[in-house]
């Protein structure tokens, strides 16, 4: 029977197995592998987007990857600090954390943002565990600075990752969960501190010996000459991306700092996403239509 003599219902099903069977190649290349997922805040905004992002944590699991994800919360932070009457602001792309609003910071990452990530994720099955940098010493902070116009700018408890604790994710890869984690921890003297988090997914990654980092946020990838969307890269070297840097602006920063890290430090590929995309993840691990900007090594 050719094509032109099928019914239309025996069309749509063979259309149907074709996406399914095309994911193949996808599913032998990532089965068993560790996949460090990032959502960011703006990515978050519609619940809608939540649920299939929960979805679609859940379908890398059956599918048989690991899956790690680290979540944001810059805007969710910012809108409890205004109700609070607490100021904020931001310098280099890092929010001036003070003593009173590193408390706010952890309360909405951990006890919010987190836990209504966990609670989607879990709709599905006794998947995902919600964990902070604090709990099993997963990771250990030290203090950075800003950097402004070449000159480091103090601005308060924010911090970088020292070290990573790998057995307190692994463990729970082990046992078959979902890590749900919230970016902050402890220095070594236990003072808490901020993390942004595509800093963090980007060390986790490494640490983790990730297979890949894919970055999900509310642009559709990095622009060379932004806001031109002529201009969207979709592959780029890490060599060539450290020559980009310092021309990028604020919120593209971390992110592409995160990629550069996760691949210089061993990771094959780091994607960046748009995450108002409904299951633009599974689009991006199960199809070669290569969505975003994915960084490589050399
Ligand atoms: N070169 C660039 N390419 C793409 N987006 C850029 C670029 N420079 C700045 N941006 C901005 O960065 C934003 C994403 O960063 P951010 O707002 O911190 O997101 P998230 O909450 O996902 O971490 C985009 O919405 C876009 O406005
Ligand atoms: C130091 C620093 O800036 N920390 C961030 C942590 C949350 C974050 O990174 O959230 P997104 O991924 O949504 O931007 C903040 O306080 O906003």
């Amino acid at each position: 029977m050719t094509l032109d003599q099928m019914e239309p219902n025996v069309l749509t099903a063979l259309s149907k197995a074709q996406t399914l069977i095309e994911a193949l190649p996808w599913f032998k290349t990532f089965h068993g592998k560790l996949v460090v997922v990032k959502y960011g805040g703006h990515a978050m905004v519609d619940p809608k987007l939540r649920a299939a992002f929960a979805a679609d944590m859940v379908f890398l699991r059956y599918a048989g990857l690991k899956p790690v994800v680290v979540h944001g919360g810059g805007p969710q932070i910012s809108a409890m600090l205004d109700r609070l009457g607490i100021e904020s602001e931001f310098k280099g792309g890092l929010r001036v954390t003070t003593p009173e609003a590193i408390d706010v910071v952890r309360m909405v990452l951990v006890g919010q943002v987190g836990r209504e990530l966990v609670g989607l994720i879990n709709e599905h099955g006794p998947f995902a565990v919600g964990m902070s940098g604090e709990d099993a010493q997963l990771l250990t902070a030290e203090r950075r600075q800003a950097v402004i116009d070449g000159t480091p700018v103090d601005i308060g408890q924010v911090g970088d990752v020292a070290a990573v604790n790998t057995a307190a994710i692994t463990d729970l890869l082990e046992a078959g969960r979902i890590p749900v984690i919230s970016t902050v921890a402890p220095d070594v003297d236990g003072v808490l501190h901020n993390l942004n988090a595509d800093t963090a997914a980007g060390a986790l990654a490494t640490a983790l010996g990730a297979q890949k980092l894919v970055v999900l946020t509310d642009v559709d990838g990095l622009y060379a000459d932004f806001p031109d969307p002529g201009t969207r890269i979709s592959q780029i070297t890490s060599a060539e991306l450290t020559g980009l840097l310092p021309s990028l602006s604020a919120g593209m920063v971390p992110k592409m700092e995160a990629c550069l890290r996760a691949v210089d430090g061993g990771v094959p590929q780091a994607h960046v996403i748009d995450g108002r995309v409904p299951h633009s993840v599974l689009l991006e691990v199960f199809t070669s239509e290569g969505v975003g900007t994915m960084v490589v090594p050399q």
